[in-house]
């Protein structure tokens, strides 16, 4: 990769990325005047302004921004106005991007280093490389942002007596804790080097003296002194003998000083729990505080100013709630979730609960969701979908068109295996999207893998018609979650659209495809089917009756569709 491709974010910018295209020789005042310039925040550096045409769509934003910055695309999320830019297809005016605004990258918070350079005259610069760079790197960026008073042929960086490699990387400097590193220029000046933080602090010196250098990942939020418990709220619910025994393993490993580690994916804070050994996680905790645009999220996404989440329809603070409830309505096969079972649902959601746990913080304590954590091969992300088994990605198909998830993407599938032949399972994570008020943001990754396109099998036919929303909807308020009149009316038009399509042999593909928008600006078939029955009722009419509405319309629409 080019010396470019760090995110070089010092105050100073570079240069100003702009679009590489063909242009339309044709119409070349279109062209310039559809180009905005905006600006990307990343979290612990200075703005980046980028170039862009308002006709770009989200993944050419993305791929030029991995070109540049070195992000890979897959890691990126973009945020503007407080939604997601989750259409990669979908073009930059789409979203409502216009000149001059503030688009938020989150990306791996574990790829960055930020590398603070201080010389003995008191100067000082700043820049960030990834976790993948070479000392050669770093000294060729000592060098350039030095204004050439660092000579690289001149740098030598020192670690435990031995002379660093330049093909080291950065990662492997940081591996172990209190590893001391010293950075000679010349014969005399050196520099210090000290991991604060996500930071990786290098201090040039006259003379020579050891420093240290931890490797610890990033940590913040949750501290040393936290201990959890669950948190019920009706009294009448006992937790499952899987679920306390989560929290138990979670409690000894804090008492035994495992702290909370931060992952480094996602847009919230996620911290993976360690047992007493500190060998094994145990579990997931996500703080709602933490969530994204809520006060305390690390990954330096602003505030919400209406509430409202990164999806539509979904509102900050409610994630871990909305955990829970896939938890919960994942029933198992033979019957519905029972408070004290540990019996696995059908679409194998991990048992999740709500627990509070104590810390240093202002509050003294943090509530979120708990989640077993599955050891795994990685996600869906890394690899291509076709090993995956059919009635695997059709129990995740049953979830989200239930669910009506407005996030599932291809790194919250995780991919397990079982039994000596190894065979594929996914396992479905981060439902903190899932009930929306509305359908507009629905989208699913394995709507287009072929096995999308098969029909289920019996036994998924079974589960399906087993379903009922209403029952559904009293289970979750015996846990402690009334959903809303717009939550429980998703859930109940989403388990009529899977119940009514899988009877008449659709597939996922077709069910799912009745769900989700083609395009971000088109409504998809059921807003339709919504907005209708809307017209067709009168003011005050009951929930039932505009149900009954939904239906009729949606029977007719279903039935010209497998005409
Ligand atoms: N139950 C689990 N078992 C193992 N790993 C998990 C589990 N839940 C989450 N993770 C890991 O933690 C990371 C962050 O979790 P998650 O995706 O739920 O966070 P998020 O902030 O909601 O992410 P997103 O940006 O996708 O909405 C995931 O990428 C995954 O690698």
């Amino acid at each position: 990769m080019s010396s470019s491709g760090i995110a070089a974010l010092s105050p100073l910018v570079d240069r100003v990325l702009s679009p590489v295209r063909f242009v339309d020789q044709s119409s070349p005042v279109q062209c310039q005047s559809e180009s905005i310039l905006i600006f990307l925040a990343v979290p612990g550096s200075s703005v980046i302004p980028m170039r862009v045409l308002e006709s770009d769509s989200i993944s050419s934003v993305k791929l030029r921004i991995q070109s540049s910055k070195g992000f890979v695309v897959k890691k990126q999320k973009l945020v503007f106005d407080g939604r997601e830019l989750a259409r990669n297809e979908s073009r930059v005016r789409d979203y409502g991007v216009s000149d001059g605004k503030v688009l938020h990258l989150v990306i791996r918070l574990s790829d960055l280093r930020l590398i603070t350079v201080k010389t003995a005259c008191g100067k000082k610069f700043r820049f960030h490389v990834e976790c993948n760079r070479n000392v050669g790197y770093i000294k060729q960026q000592i060098a350039k942002k030095g204004d050439g008073f660092v000579d690289l042929g001149k740098q030598r960086l020192i670690c435990n007596g031995e002379e660093l490699d330049d093909q080291l990387i950065v990662n492997d400097l940081c591996k172990h804790k209190d590893a001391v590193i010293h950075l000679l220029i010349r014969k005399s000046a050196k520099i210090r080097s000290r991991h604060v933080d996500k930071e990786f602090e290098l201090s040039v010196a006259a003379k020579e003296e050891p420093v240290v250098v931890t490797g610890e990942p990033p940590n913040r939020g949750v501290e040393a002194r936290t201990l959890i418990e669950p948190v019920v709220a009706n009294p009448n619910v006992e937790l499952s003998p899987g679920i306390h025994e989560m929290v138990r393993s979670a409690l000894t490993g804090l008492e035994k000083g495992n702290l909370p580690v931060m992952s480094a994916e996602g847009s919230g804070g996620a911290y993976f729990m360690q047992d007493e050994s500190g060998l094994k996680y145990v579990a997931v905790f996500k703080p709602i505080d933490e969530e994204p645009m809520a006060e305390n999220n690390p990954r330096g996404l602003p505030l919400s100013l209406d509430g409202e989440g990164l999806k539509r329809g979904t509102r900050v603070g409610e994630g871990a709630y909305r955990e829970v409830a896939a938890y919960v309505l994942d029933h198992p096969v033979n019957g519905r979730r029972s408070f004290n079972s540990d019996e696995i649902g059908f679409s194998g959601v991990p048992p999740t609960a709500m627990v509070r746990c104590v810390d240093g913080g202002e509050k003294g304590f943090k509530i979120g969701s708990f989640q077993k954590f599955v050891k795994n091969y990685g996600s869906c992300e890394d690899m291509g979908p076709r090993a995956f088994p059919v009635e695997e990605v059709h129990k995740i198909a049953v979830l989200d068109l239930r669910l009506a998830n407005a996030d599932r993407h291809a790194g919250n599938m995780l991919v397990c295996k079982e039994g000596e032949d190894g065979r594929f399972v996914l396992v479905p994570i981060d439902h903190g999207y899932c009930l929306p008020e509305n359908f507009e943001d629905c989208t699913f990754e394995w709507l287009y893998w072929p096995q999308a396109r098969q029909p289920f099998n019996s036994e998924t036919m079974d589960y399906i018609r087993s379903l009922d929303a209403d029952e559904d909807i009293n289970l979750l308020k015996l846990y402690g979650w009334e959903l809303s009149l717009e939550c429980s009316r998703t859930l109940r038009i989403s388990t009529m659209l899977l119940k009514k399509g899988a009877a008449q042999g659709l597939t996922p593909y077709d069910i799912g495809s009745i769900m989700c928008r083609e395009t971000l600006k088109k409504e998809s078939k059921i807003e339709k089917i919504v907005r209708e029955a809307k017209d067709a009722v009168l003011p005050g009419t009951s929930e039932n009756a505009f149900l009954e509405a939904v239906a009729e319309i949606m029977d007719s629409q279903l039935s010209e569709l497998t005409l």
